[in-house]
């Protein structure tokens, strides 16, 4: 880790060099909870990335974050970091830019592949005995050629017996953490809870997007929507595996991965 502090004219300088070729700018491209994550370009290279400015420092949330995205470093399907530089108790870690987010509208052909990708994260993942605890299509960035790229882990543990319920975002949340007391026993069945739901989120978005013309004249009704949803035989059997109320019953990331899903929902 180097110590590194902003300049007025937003360049990066870390104490022990300078990094002239890593320009920052000031463009906000994503806020969170834990931070706010501003472009940076390479000078000589013209290369972008993403710098994440954690908003708190070192604390656990963010160690916690580090340490699941190290673990992951490599994975063609996670989100790279670079660096990770430190100065006066502030955090900021530099990763790969990823240009869109599973939030934008996709093609519906492209559904497969991402379920595919998401799987491949995922059991890599799970068999680290990681979970993710908040799959949302806004923490699953894809690059300019489309390819998945799974990220915000701030709330990403080492699974253990009792763990915390109020994670995930409340749509994407698994039944299982629907109890009251704040803690309880679940497992990594809970991230593919939230695969299931983005996948119909994701169909249905797609049939339906808010901002066509004809938006208001397009069936939102999940009567009429869900027969549409539901009448590929592929989609119907890998959602409900998916979104199995009782959690031992669910897909497992490496069943999904293995079952073969390549052809176009
Ligand atoms: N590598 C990246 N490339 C491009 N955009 C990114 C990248 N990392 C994060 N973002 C954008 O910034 C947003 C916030 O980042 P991130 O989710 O890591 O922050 P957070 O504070 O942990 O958020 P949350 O409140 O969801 O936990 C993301 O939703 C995404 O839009």
């Amino acid at each position: 880790m180097k110590a590194f502090w902003l300049t007025a004219d937003g360049r990066l300088v870390y104490v022990d060099r300078l990094a002239e070729d890593i320009k920052f700018r000031r463009t906000v491209i994503g806020q969170g909870a834990y931070g706010t994550v501003y472009k940076a370009t390479c000078q000589k290279t013209g290369k972008e990335f993403a710098l994440k400015c954690h908003k708190r420092g070192v604390e656990e949330a963010t160690v916690r974050e580090l340490s699941c995205l190290t673990a992951l470093q490599g994975h063609p399907y996670v989100i790279q970091i670079h660096e990770c530089v430190i100065h006066n108790g502030m955090m900021a870690t530099l990763m790969s830019y990823a240009p869109y987010t599973l939030s934008n509208i996709i093609p519906l052909s492209f559904v497969a592949r991402f379920s595919v990708q998401v799987a491949e994260a995922l059991s890599y993942m799970h068999r680290l005995n990681l979970v993710h605890r908040d799959l949302t299509p806004f923490n699953v960035l894809l690059t300019e050629d489309l390819t998945v790229q799974v990220a915000d882990m701030g709330l990403s543990r080492h699974s253990c017996k009792w763990m915390s319920t109020p994670v995930v975002t409340e749509a994407y949340r698994a039944p299982e953490l629907f109890v009251e007391g704040g803690i309880s026993e679940y497992t990594c069945a809970i991230d593919m809870w939230s695969l299931g739901v983005m996948i119909v989120d994701i169909i249905v978005r797609t049939l339906c997007p808010k901002d066509h013309p004809d938006a208001s004249l397009m069936p939102w009704d999940p009567k009429t929507l869900m027969p549409q949803v539901m009448k590929c035989a592929l989609v119907k059997r890998i959602v409900f595996q998916l979104l199995a109320f009782r959690a031992n019953e669910r897909l497992l990331a490496h069943e999904l991965r293995e079952s073969g899903v390549s052809s176009p929902f």
